[in-house]
């Protein structure tokens, strides 16, 4: 994707001058991540760009993760524990990004949770029905999908 200098901005983004060095560089309002490089606008009006935060249980597709080998909670367990972080994140006592990359049981905690542009059917039905669902910046309500559960903050 060629980077247009004259399109504006995709929404979330904002343009700063760094006070050290004088450069610009582009600072997304919702993931707090700032880059050099100027972000592409989606590539096309049908992709978004989401992070979420998965609570697997012993019923998950691969009830396995990073965090833990051998994931053995419930799945009424994983929802109220999913539940606790949102309402965390909601009530601002924590970063969405921290939570993620302490919480998610899914590989991209890595990346703040971060899954990168995708279209609809690039992920399960039920992730990507409540992602496109979302405006840019907004929080969905636990998901249910074969992964387990989720939280989909829409970054773009
Ligand atoms: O499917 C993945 N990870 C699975 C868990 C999982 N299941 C999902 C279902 C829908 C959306 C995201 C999901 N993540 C795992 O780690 O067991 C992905 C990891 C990453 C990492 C970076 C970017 C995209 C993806 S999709």
């Amino acid at each position: 994707m060629s980077n247009d200098n004259d399109a504006p901005l995709p929404e979330g983004w904002e343009m700063r001058t760094s006070r050290s060095t004088g450069m610009t560089y582009f600072l997304n309002m919702y993931t707090k991540k700032s880059q050099w490089e100027r972000p592409d606008a989606p590539a096309d009006p049908g992709d978004v760009r989401c992070s979420h935060i998965l609570v697997k249980h012993a019923e998950s597709r691969r009830p396995s993760s990073w965090r833990e080998e051998n994931i053995t909670r419930t799945k009424v367990e994983a929802l109220d524990l999913l539940k606790s972080y949102r309402k965390q994140i909601v009530s601002n006592d924590a970063s969405f990004t921290d939570m993620a990359t302490k919480y998610s049981d899914c590989s991209s905690a890595k990346r703040g949770g971060d899954l990168g542009m995708f279209s609809r059917s690039q992920m399960q039905q039920a992730f990507a029905e409540e992602a496109f669902k979302l405006k840019v910046g907004q929080l969905s309500k636990p998901v249910e999908t074969e992964s387990g559960y989720h939280i989909i903050l829409r970054t773009v």
